[in-house]
């Protein structure tokens, strides 16, 4: 559903997309791999129009969408996670989720208000916390919890586990599986490389701002070799 060719970015002269080619298919997951600092945060901003590329196009169903806004790349159907969480620390947790609620680009509303909170029993139980009130787990969770408000045909996130303890991890890629069986597109970013190979159809690897190696999941996982040199790990 969403492809991007030959991207470049840059951050004032420094160059840090060299020419990045990706394609996310529908329906499909896919892994983003890399050490830190190599593009994988850029990649996504880029797409996403929160940094404007200085050349290469981005794609959405075959329209060229380059240069479009986060919020017009949002009304595409694309929910985005960032790295940190995205919610109003302000507000409570049930008018986060509120904001967030629209129809898919289809007109589709299968993530309701329920269905988030039967995903997410424990925001259920802190509706009226305000967000800076919920623990680093809860407030990831409501952050994917608001992406799933807006009925995403892909759904983007960037290092949804991090810093978080190891139940709430598990929880969180409980989550992400259940995720994936509805059929929703994923681009998955997250520091354990085998969880994320578990966890998608495809992956990429990327290193200095240039995609070196790209495979099916299951096969890198069956040979991690090459992966593991690459992620020096
Ligand atoms: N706003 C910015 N201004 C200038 N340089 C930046 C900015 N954001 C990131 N960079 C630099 O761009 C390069 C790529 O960073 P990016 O965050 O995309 O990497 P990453 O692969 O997501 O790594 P990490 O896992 O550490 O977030 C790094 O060298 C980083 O220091």
């Amino acid at each position: 559903m969403l492809s991007v060719e030959g991207l470049n970015t840059y951050y004032g002269d420094s160059h840090i997309l060299r020419g990045v080619d990706v394609q996310l298919p529908a329906a499909t997951s896919v892994g983003l791999l890399g050490r830190n600092g190599m593009g994988k945060t850029t990649l996504i901003r880029s797409l996403m129009g929160y940094v404007r590329p200085a050349s290469g196009r981005v794609q959405a169903e075959g329209r060229d969408v380059t240069g479009w806004t986060p919020e017009k790349m949002a009304r595409l159907g694309i929910g985005y996670v960032p790295e940190g969480r995205g919610i109003f620390p302000n507000l409570s947790v049930r008018e986060n989720l509120v904001m967030s609620a629209r129809p898919g680009p289809d007109g589709q509303r299968a993530w309701t208000f329920e269905r988030v909170m039967s995903t997410f029993p424990r925001l259920a139980e802190r509706l009226s916390h305000g967000g800076q009130q919920l623990s680093g787990g809860e407030q990831q969770m409501l952050s994917i919890g608001r992406a799933l408000m807006t009925n995403p045909r892909l759904l983007i996130l960037d290092e949804a586990t991090e810093g978080l303890a190891p139940l709430v991890v598990a929880e969180i890629w409980r989550v992400i599986g259940e995720i994936r069986a509805t059929g929703i597109s994923t681009l998955i970013v997250d520091r354990d490389w085998r969880k994320v190979l578990g966890h998608t159809d495809q992956a990429v690897v990327m290193e200095k701002g240039l995609i070196v190696l790209k495979g099916q999941s299951s096969a890198l996982l069956a040979e991690p070799a090459q992966v593991s040199e690459l992620l020096g790990v």
